[in-house]
């Protein structure tokens, strides 16, 4: 297997629904999905680039993993739950943090799901819906909600990660271009979350070329030295 050229991680809250975003995207269907435990990847071949795209547990219990994740990303997509303002108020406090590990230009986006269910939100059309077994598929609408989180809410948390970073506003893509509101039920901005990402990675991916190889272990590759009579004392 081709090494990745790049790397993004899906970071969030538990069941604010990063593996249903990333099926959606790369398998064109929801179904029903389970708590995701540690993390996985797929690979994804844009232009002449190989991305690999990390989805993560947001399960408290595996939250030390995620700094491990994030070693080296190109860009965090950092998920809530519209309808669920604890999970905004997580991406913050809890998660944040695991990003320090990332690339230094590391790009940053701001997704609200299930826009589906919010009172406000798009409705399903044909094109997007649909999809196969499961939920989706059930033709079954479940009531919609007045949303909890508004889009500046995201915004707002956009910002906030900017001088996180200590980075300059005008060095970064603006808020609006970086915060995006899905529906891994019906697709909504789905491909185009996804797509906007894969095209930004591309020149962190050239600069990173142009500045040599990765300061890190290739586990594949890595042998340990071998051990003289005396290694093992100092
Ligand atoms: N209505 C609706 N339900 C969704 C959407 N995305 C995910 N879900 C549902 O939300 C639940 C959680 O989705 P997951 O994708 O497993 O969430 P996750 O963020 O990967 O959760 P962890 O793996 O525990 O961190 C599942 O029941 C999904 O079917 C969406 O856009 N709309
Ligand atoms: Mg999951």
């Amino acid at each position: 297997m081709r090494k990745p050229d790049g790397k993004i991680v899906l970071l969030g809250d538990m069941n604010v629904g990063k593996t249903s975003l990333l099926q959606r995207y790369m398998e064109r269907r929801f179904t029903d999905t389970v708590s995701t435990v540690g993390g996985a990847f797929y690979l994804k071949q844009w232009r002449s680039y190989n991305i690999s795209i990390w989805d993560t547990a947001g399960r408290e219990q595996f939250h030390g993993l995620g700094s491990m994740y994030c070693r080296g990303a190109a860009a965090v997509i950092l998920t809530y739950d519209v309808n669920h303002t604890q999970s905004l108020l997580e991406l913050e406090d809890r998660f944040l943090g695991l990003t320090d590990t990332a690339r230094a230009d590391c790009l940053f986006a701001i997704v609200g799901n299930k826009v589906d269910l919010s009172e406000d939100g798009p409705g399903e059309s044909r094109q997007e819906g649909g999809g196969g077994p499961g939920p989706a598929g059930s033709g079954c609408a479940a009531p919609r909600l007045p949303r909890q989180v508004q889009p500046e809410d995201a915004v707002a948390l956009y910002k906030k990660i900017i001088k996180y970073k200590m980075l300059d506003e005008k060095d970064v893509p603006a808020a609006e271009q970086m915060c995006f509101e899905t529906s891994a039920k019906t697709g909504h901005n789905v491909d185009l979350l996804f797509e906007t990402l894969f095209d930004m990675v591309v020149p962190v991916i050239l600069r990173q070329r142009a500045q040599g190889p990765p300061q890190t272990v290739d586990i594949a590759s890595y042998r340990p030295p071998a051990r003289t009579k005396s290694g093992c004392c100092a």
